[in-house]
């Protein structure tokens, strides 16, 4: 069986201590010859990889090797099935291509992702919101569970879903005169365990209940305050180079160690997630099918509208 040096974490847990081993002669043979290739490719341009999504592109700057990932769905990045499945693919073409590390952005202005697209989850039919659930499940586990190092370079607001991508990186930094919180409460709904993970990773628990039963939008210096995020940049440009700057952290830190220690942080909110991942889209679908949850979501969205107009 041929075994990957970076192995997702998903996959990782699922590993006998044989296979484990393997894959470290396998990630001594790889890291000799990605360094060999890094070597010749030192200096050269940024590469455009050959990704076949429509709304995500990855560029791999080929002197640090980091890959960064930009969402790419105006207005607002709103995730709707095939959003979500083109970051799937991204992340696993990253993670195949050896890249040092991962970075998400946003190819919008003011928006890295306003969170679910909420006409996906409106007046449509349960296996609609089946796929929409499962893939947004797919896609958070995909990074969540990322050996790479991952960052945000957060160039806009982050709401919801937003933020769930936001704290499933390792890293965070953020645009000033933005928002970014979970505020699924506002909107009359819960967010599932798992959704809240990565929040509750980066903030004390205390601070976490709190914002959580508020559904709170933190602005960015309140963000930072919290460390919610953990730098402010001025520019977009700035936040690209604050997150290369945490990833080229671990450029002398033996990337298997590295990869199984985040591992080991993380791998008892995956196990949860494993466990619940099939109730937990029944529960998805049953309140979101809810004729109120409709009726509010209808609401929210002329609301959103309306004030676009305004
Ligand atoms: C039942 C569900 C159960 C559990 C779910 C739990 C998990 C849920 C996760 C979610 O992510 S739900 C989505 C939550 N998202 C939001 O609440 C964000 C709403 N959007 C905004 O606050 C703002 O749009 C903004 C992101 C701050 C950007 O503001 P801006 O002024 O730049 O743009 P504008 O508001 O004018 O929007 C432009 C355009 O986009 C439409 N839009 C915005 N957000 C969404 C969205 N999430 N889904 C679908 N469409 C969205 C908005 O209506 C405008 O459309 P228009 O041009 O046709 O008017």
């Amino acid at each position: 069986m041929k075994l990957s040096s970076r192995i997702p974490f998903r996959l990782a847990l699922k590993q006998t201590p044989e296979q484990r081993s393997s894959s470290i002669d396998t990630y001594q043979r790889t890291m000799l010859h990605s360094n060999l290739l890094r070597l010749v490719a030192r200096g050269g341009p940024k590469r455009l990889m050959s990704t076949a999504t429509k709304l995500t592109t990855v560029e791999v700057n080929d002197k640090t090797g980091i890959a960064t990932l930009t969402m790419n769905r105006p207005p607002v990045n709103s995730q709707n099935v095939q959003l979500l499945e083109d970051l799937q693919k991204s992340i696993t073409e990253i993670e195949n291509n050896k890249s040092r590390g991962l970075i998400l952005t946003s190819a919008m202005s003011n928006v890295f992702s306003a969170g679910l697209d909420i006409h996906e989850m409106y007046n449509t039919n349960e296996e609609r919101l089946r796929i929409v659930w499962t893939e947004l499940q797919n896609a958070w586990i995909a990074l969540y569970g990322s050996s790479l190092p991952t960052a945000a370079a957060i160039n806009g607001h982050a709401p919801a879903g937003g933020c769930l991508l936001a704290t499933a990186c390792e890293y965070r930094v953020m645009v000033p005169n933005c928002r970014i919180g979970l505020n699924e409460t506002q909107l009359g709904i819960i967010a599932p365990k798992w959704l809240m993970s990565g929040f509750l990773n980066v903030l004390p628990k205390r601070v976490a209940e709190r914002a959580l039963t508020q559904g709170r939008m933190f602005t960015t210096q309140e963000a930072f305050e919290v460390g919610l995020v953990d730098e402010i940049a001025n520019s977009k440009e700035e936040a690209l180079e604050k997150c290369s700057a945490f990833i080229g952290s671990f450029a002398k830190v033996n990337s298997l160690a590295r990869g199984l220690t985040k591992l080991q942080f993380r791998a008892e909110n995956i196990k949860e997630f494993e466990k619940i991942r099939e109730k937990d889209v029944a529960n998805f679908i049953a309140l979101a099918s809810r004729p109120e949850i409709q009726k509010d979501m209808g609401i929210y969205l002329e609301n959103l509208k309306k004030k676009g107009k305004k």
